[in-house]
């Protein structure tokens, strides 16, 4: 079926795509277990190694076609599971909106679509909850729109509209480098169990990585991280007691200094019994390690009964990136062009 608009707006005339069904695409959260900020570039931003890892904490991303009268395009955003999302645009500032103008722009045809954001990833929360929506988007669409697209376009368009967005499609765990968005599978086995601490404010990742930069230029900066072998090790290893020695975020220090009480939140997990705790990314969220599911319940019921945060979740990882869910609102057409491939975890 083809539609075709009538009146006025922004397609008048225009030959709308075919009206398929509605694909839905559940996509996760990160965390970094390593990440080493280098200088800034005269660009802006700072060359990272980071090993991230996807969690089963996921957002989904539901895009339909628009149909004159009935589905107008743009934006619209649910939160389940207690997530915060007054600060979420439902406007093109919208990083899922944002994804859907490059891939529209790449395949040289109009945006006509509705994008529905689920979100149960916090909002500003250091977790890649925007950019986990915009790798979403990018699957969904080029899946409604049968692209006939590569992973490696598809990653190419990911990392033009946000640093994190390549490693949302990608998921599993990754070693990124660049921006973060030159990604490698990293090995590893098992699963591990953590305890995510989600604060009840958001902090603004380009300030945190200004706060670093600030802190570095007095003397008595910030140690940096170690080498990022000893963590690639212990993830092959599959010891948590390992990995939890390894634990390391070199924005973690910007973070505490703009959020002293992120301190007190570090401290209560470990006192609450996890073998280690972090800021993700550029926070104000910290993760702990914890020596299997059972513990990380017992953790993050005690943490839930010293009120340092907002929620606290159990999650695990690693789980596969981006993914096109069937069910409810989802498509369970013919095989999609894009395959994200198993990724690179155990
Ligand atoms: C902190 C991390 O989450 C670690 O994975 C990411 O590096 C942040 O990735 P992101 O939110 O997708 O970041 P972007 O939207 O690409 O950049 C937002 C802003 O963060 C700063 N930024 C980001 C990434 C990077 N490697 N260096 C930076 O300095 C820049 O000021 C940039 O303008
Ligand atoms: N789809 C989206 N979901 C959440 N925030 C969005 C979205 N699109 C734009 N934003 C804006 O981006 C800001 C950062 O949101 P996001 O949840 O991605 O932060 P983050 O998890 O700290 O990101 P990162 O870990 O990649 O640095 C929000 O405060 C909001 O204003």
């Amino acid at each position: 079926m083809r539609a075709r608009t009538s009146g006025g707006g922004p397609y008048a005339g225009r030959v709308l795509s075919a009206v398929g069904p509605p694909v839905t695409v559940r996509v996760p959260a990160k965390i970094n277990l390593h990440l080493a900020v280098g200088d800034p570039r005269p660009d802006g931003y700072h060359d990272l190694v980071t090993v991230f890892q996807a969690l089963n904490l996921t957002d989904e991303v539901t895009v339909t076609t628009v149909v004159p009268g009935a589905i107008a395009p743009g934006v619209s955003v649910t939160t389940v599971d207690g997530v915060a999302g007054d600060d979420v645009p439902t406007d093109t500032s919208n990083l899922a909106w944002r994804a859907v103008e490059a891939l529209a722009r790449h395949a040289d045809r109009d945006p006509d679509v509705r994008v529905a954001l689920r979100k149960a990833i916090p909002v500003a929360g250091g977790m890649a909850g925007g950019s986990a929506d915009a790798a979403g988007a990018l699957l969904a669409t080029a899946s409604l729109w049968r692209l006939d697209l590569g992973r490696e376009a598809l990653m190419g368009i990911a990392a033009e509209v946000g640093s994190d967005v390549a490693f949302a499609l990608h998921g599993g765990t990754a070693l990124g480098t660049g921006r973060g968005e030159r990604l490698v599978p990293v090995l590893s086995r098992h699963t591990f169990h953590w305890v995510v601490a989600v604060a009840d404010h958001g902090l603004s990742t380009p300030s945190v990585f200004a706060e670093l930069d600030r802190l570095r230029a007095r003397p008595e900066a910030p140690r940096r991280v170690g080498d990022v072998e000893p963590v690639l090790e212990a993830l092959a290893s599959g010891e948590a007691r390992s990995l939890a020695l390894l634990l390391g975020n070199d924005l973690q220090a910007a973070a505490v200094s703009l959020d002293p009480g992120l301190r007190r939140t570090l401290r209560a997990g470990v006192d609450a019994g996890a073998l280690a705790g972090v800021v993700s990314g550029s926070g104000p969220t910290c993760v702990f390690l914890c020596d299997g599911h059972d513990a990380a319940v017992r953790v993050a019921a005690e943490l839930a009964g010293v009120g340092v945060c907002r929620t606290v979740r159990v999650a695990h990882g690693p789980v596969p990136g981006a993914r096109v869910v069937d069910g409810e609102g989802g498509s369970t057409g013919p095989p999609r062009p894009y395959d994200p491939g198993p990724g690179a975890y155990a």
